[in-house]
Order: C-alpha cells, then sequence, then structure tokens
C-alpha cells in the first residue's frame, strides 16, 4: 500500500473529482458516510453521548455528515463547530445547510466558554483538523485539544488527530488531539508509523475512499506500507526441480564465549526459512554447542573464545555477519581484514554494525545492496543522532545513497530504507522485544537472500514473517512467554498465512452497509 504525503493526497483528490467526474461534495459523502458506517456497527443504536467537533474546512465537512447520519439513525449527539476562522470551504457550508435542514444547528465556538461539558463516558469525534493543516493549532483551538485530551474521552479522529501533520515533525505537542482510534482516508500517513507520535495515534485503519489508482501509482510514492497485498508478489515458489543447491548457502558469522546462543538461532533462522545449505563460522568454544542445537548445519570455527582470522573455507552464496560476535580488539582487527577482503553479499547486524560504527572507513567495502540492521542505538552508532523521527529517516536515507546499502531500522514498526524509497512493515507486537529475536530477523534476511531473492525483497519479507509469526502466536499465546526459538516454532504459520484470505477482508465483503446519503 503506497503511503502518500499531504501534496500527494491533495492531487489525488483532485484528480479524482477530475478523471472519474465525482463532484467533491460527493467524495466527502462516501468518504464520512464510511466512517459513520464504521461507528454505527460498533454501537448499534447505543445511547452513549457523541460529541462531533467539526473545523471549517473540509475536515470539518466530514464530521458534518457523520453528525447528519448520527442524528437520522437516533444517536444522541452533539454538533460543534469550531470556528477558527471564516474562511468556510463550500463542502463545509453545504453540509452545514444539510444539517441545518434537518433542524439541528450546530453551536459555534469561538472561545473557551464555548466549550461543552464532555465527560469520561462519552464518544469524540474529531474533525478539527485534517490533510489541509498547515500550522500548529493555537489559542482557544490548541485550548479545546487540550481540554478534550484532558477528559481522556474516546477520541475517534476523522482522517488525522487533529494537530499532526502528515510528514512533519510536532514541534509543540500540547496542540495534538490524543487519538483513541483513527479513521484515515486512501493510505496510512507517515507520521502514524513513527515511535514520536505515539501519544497521538493509537489504532487506525484506512477508510479506501476511492481515489484514482493510476493515478496514485503515476505519483511513483516512495513510501510504503507493507501489507500482505505487498507480500504476495514478492513470495518465490518452489521449483518442481530444484535441488537444495538451488536454494543457495548460508553462511552465518560470530558468536563469542558466552553469547554461542545469538549465532545459533540466527543459523537456525536461515535453515528455517530454506536456506538449501547453512554453515556458521564461529569461535572453537562453540563447535559442539552448535552442532548438537542444529545438527542441519556445518560448523567451521576460529579461535578459542573470539573471532580473529576470519579464515573459513566455506564456499556461501551470502554471509550474515554479527550476532554475539564481539567487539574485543583481535576480533574488530579480524573484521577489518575481512571487510576488505569479503566480495560477497553481505547482512551485517548487531556487533558487526558497531565494529563498522568503530571504524567508518571499512563502509566503502561494503558489496552494494548489503543489508544493515540496526536497532536505534546501534543507528545512533552509525550515522549519529536526530533531532525527529523524520530528520531521523532523512539521515538514514543519505546514508543509503551514500554507500549503496540497504538499513533495516528495527523497531515497532520496522523501516527498511533503499536510497529514497522507504517500505515500514505492518506486522508484529511487543512479544518481539525479546533477547535474540534480532538474531533470528538476521538469519531469516540471510536464508531468503541465499535462495535468491534480491536483498531489497528478502529484507521486506523477513521483517514481514518475522513480525507474522508474533502476531499468529498472539491467538493462543502471551506475550510474555514468546521467546525469539518461537518466531521459528511460528514460522511455518507465517508462510502459510501469506495465501489465507483476511477475515477481516471476508467481514468488510459480508457486511451490509449504509449507503451514501442515507
Ligand atoms: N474532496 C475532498 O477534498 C475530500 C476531502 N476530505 C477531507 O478534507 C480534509 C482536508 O480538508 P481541507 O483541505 O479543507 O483542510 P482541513 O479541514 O484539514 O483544514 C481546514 C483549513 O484550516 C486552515 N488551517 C490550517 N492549519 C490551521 C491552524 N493551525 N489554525 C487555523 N487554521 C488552520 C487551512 O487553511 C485549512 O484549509 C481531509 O483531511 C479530509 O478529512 C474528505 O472528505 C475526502 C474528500
Ligand atoms: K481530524
Amino acid at each position: 500500500m503506497f503511503i502518500l504525503n499531504s501534496k500527494q493526497i491533495s492531487e489525488a483528490d483532485k484528480a479524482t473529482i477530475s478523471i472519474n467526474n465525482i463532484s467533491s461534495i460527493d467524495l466527502m459523502e462516501h468518504a464520512a458516510t464510511q466512517c459513520f458506517n464504521w461507528l454505527h456497527s460498533r454501537l448499534q443504536g447505543q445511547g452513549i453521548k457523541i460529541h462531533v467537533f467539526c473545523g471549517i474546512g473540509n475536515n470539518g465537512g466530514d464530521g458534518l455528515v457523520i453528525a447528519r447520519h448520527l442524528y437520522q439513525h437516533g444517536y444522541n449527539v452533539s454538533c460543534y463547530i469550531v470556528n477558527f476562522s471564516d474562511k468556510r470551504t463550500d463542502e463545509f457550508l453545504i453540509n452545514y445547510n444539510r444539517l441545518k435542514e434537518l433542524g439541528e444547528w450546530p453551536p459555534i465556538i469561538k472561545s473557551e466558554k464555548d466549550f461543552p461539558k464532555v465527560a469520561f463516558e462519552d464518544i469524540v469525534i474529531d474533525a478539527i483538523f485534517g490533510n489541509g493543516l498547515t500550522r500548529e493549532p493555537e489559542g482557544f483551538t490548541k485550548k479545546l485539544i487540550q481540554y478534550i485530551n484532558h477528559t481522556r474521552v474516546f477520541t475517534l479522529a476523522i482522517d488525522f488527530p487533529s494537530g499532526l501533520f502528515s510528514d512533519e515533525s510536532v514541534i509543540d505537542t500540547g496542540a495534538v488531539i490524543k487519538a483513541g482510534h483513527t479513521l484515515t482516508f486512501q493510505t496510512p500517513k507517515l507520521a502514524f508509523l513513527l515511535p514520536e507520535n505515539k501519544d497521538f495515534v493509537n489504532t487506525w485503519e484506512v477508510i479506501d475512499i476511492g481515489l484514482d489508482e493510476n493515478f496514485i501509482k503515476n505519483l511513483n510514492p516512495k513510501s510504503h506500507y507493507i501489507t500482505k497485498n505487498e507480500i504476495i508478489p514478492i513470495y518465490k515458489s518452489r521449483n518442481k526441480w530444484s535441488h537444495k543447491g538451488t536454494y543457495g548457502h548460508s553462511l552465518i558469522i560470530g558468536g563469542s564465549f558466552g553469547k554461542i546462543g545469538a549465532v545459533t538461532l540466527a543459523t537456525r533462522a536461515a535453515l528455517k526459512i530454506g536456506s538449501g545449505l547453512v554453515s556458521a563460522y564461529l569461535p572453537k568454544c562453540g563447535y559442539n554447542i552448535l552442532q548438537i542445537s542444529v545438527p542441519e548445519a556445518m560448523v567451521e570455527v576460529d579461535n578459542d573464545a573470539a573471532l580473529e582470522y576470519y579464515n573459513f573455507k566455506t564456499k556461501a552464496t551470502i554471509i550474515g555477519i554479527g550476532p554475539g560476535m564481539g567487539t574485543v580488539e583481535k576480533t574488530a582487527l579480524g573484521f577489518e581484514l575481512f571487510i576488505k577482503e569479503n566480495k560477497l553479499p553481505l547482512v551485517i547486524d548487531a556487533d558487526a554494525i558497531n565494529l563498522l560504527s568503530i571504524n567508518k572507513s571499512l563502509l566503502k567495502y561494503l558489496p552494494k545492496n548489503t543489508v544493515l540492521t540496526p536497532h536505534p542505538k546501534e543507528l545512533e552508532r552509525l550515522i549519529g543522532s536526530w533531532k525527529n523521527d523524520f530528520e531521523k529517516l532523512e539521515k538514514i536515507t543519505d546514508f543509503s545513497k551514500d554507500h549503496n546499502v540497504i538499513v533495516v531500522l528495527k523497531g515497532a514498526h520496522t523501516i527498511i530504507i533503499n536510497e529514497d524509497n522507504k517500505y515500514i512493515n505492518s506486522t508484529g507486537n511487543p512479544a518481539l522485544a525479546t533477547a535474540g529475536s534480532g538474531d533470528v530477523l538476521t538469519g531469516l534476511i540471510t536464508g531468503l537472500i541465499a535462495q535468491g531473492y534480491e536483498p531489497i525483497n528478502a529484507a521486506i519479507l523477513g521483517v514481514y514473517l518475522h513480525g507474522k509469526t508474533a502476531d499468529l502466536a498472539l491467538q493462543e499465546t502471551s506475550y510474555e512467554t514468546f521467546t525469539a526459538s518461537s518466531i521459528l516454532d511460528y514460522l511455518s504459520d507465517a508462510i502459510l498465512d501469506i495465501f489465507k484470505q483476511d477475515m477481516d477482508q471476508e467481514k468488510i465483503e459480508d457486511d451490509e452497509e449504509v449507503e451514501d446519503g442515507n
């Protein structure tokens, strides 16, 4: 799914109106009616108090449509106009009049004294600002946002939590709605996926409002939200005539005394994802551990307790390096020589990233499309600190371009950056915040590249499957008991799930919904 920026959304709105010969007011009716349907299917006519706060632009117009449907369906609703400007849009005015024709005259909020009483057990619909936000809310509008947040009432944001920009950082964090849920139009927004906005964006979903898909594709958006739909075309099915040589040979390099588990997990992961052959190269102290834990793997050894010589004989297709490796001097010196001489594709993780950060002159030796899988702290050592999450993404983009590498920034929404392209993962949950989870990811990406996946596709698929295992596991296990080994236990289910139709999708198709304008 594409992620559009604010300008692209406005362009797609306009293009859809002209290409598809649909009026702006009908587009709004369609979009906002879907929001009403969403709420109606959950509330089923309950008498709970609903407050709809409408700005004076088209986001406010959506709010007025929702309020109209709520009135017409007998809900206990109050609608207000947040009059932060007199420049009301045409679509706002048409829907304002449609509401008045029903005999409902929304009160105007012009200052703090006009704020209505909102109770914790009510529902607020936030239709104050949407994609048209150009500066931070101030004055009584900001006060209203704070007032709503202060009640801790459940807030359903329409398109955006008001005060949040799609593609830049919030500076005044006291001027943004803290939404319980957001129904956003057509595409996810980059801001929803960044950790700095966690207080404003809780859960969200995309409402398809039918913007012109060809037009959107021709905009050539650079940001992508990775869901099952993006994974299906990446997945390579197996050929009947293939043999284990077809699926490559992964070599996992890592480990040190006390950290043999990391390299063991990565090795198991490379095997389990389907690498034809897998070898591990690790300090001698880990030899028995690895051979017993992963009998399918071949093992070569280096010095006794830490890597030093990197003199393996394995003819690998791809090397995954770093898990449990440590950064002692002899390991670092050997790593320098290894990187300078290596010609094979690489996946670089953990301490191998730290060694690159210590000696950045090595970056120029990395083969094109090397995959680096840092967590935020490792990233900071590599590229320096950042002021906010948007600047972080810019810095990673520059780094990716400067060194021709793919960066997999691990987090709640793992972000894969390949030059200007950003791929943001949709799967995963806090169960993955567990020791060894990153080592498994390194093994998965390595094992996929071994099988002939392009490094960027291996990163996208590996990250998606890694997250999906935890999502599937949570249907029958707890966050706490899920461990890195559980990722491998659920890997098969995650792969099979690629080809299952989602229950949600089936449900949407079966649901009876209110038609626009009813
Ligand atoms: N046909 C369309 O264009 C559609 C628009 N839709 C809705 O329209 C929204 C965008 O509407 P608009 O472009 O009218 O903009 P908004 O309704 O988001 O904002 C209203 C206006 O407020 C002004 N403004 C921005 N920041 C401000 C601030 N801090 N203080 C005071 N005033 C400020 C701007 O001039 C802006 O035009 C979308 O988010 C979506 O909800 C949907 O109904 C789908 C169809
Ligand atoms: K809003």
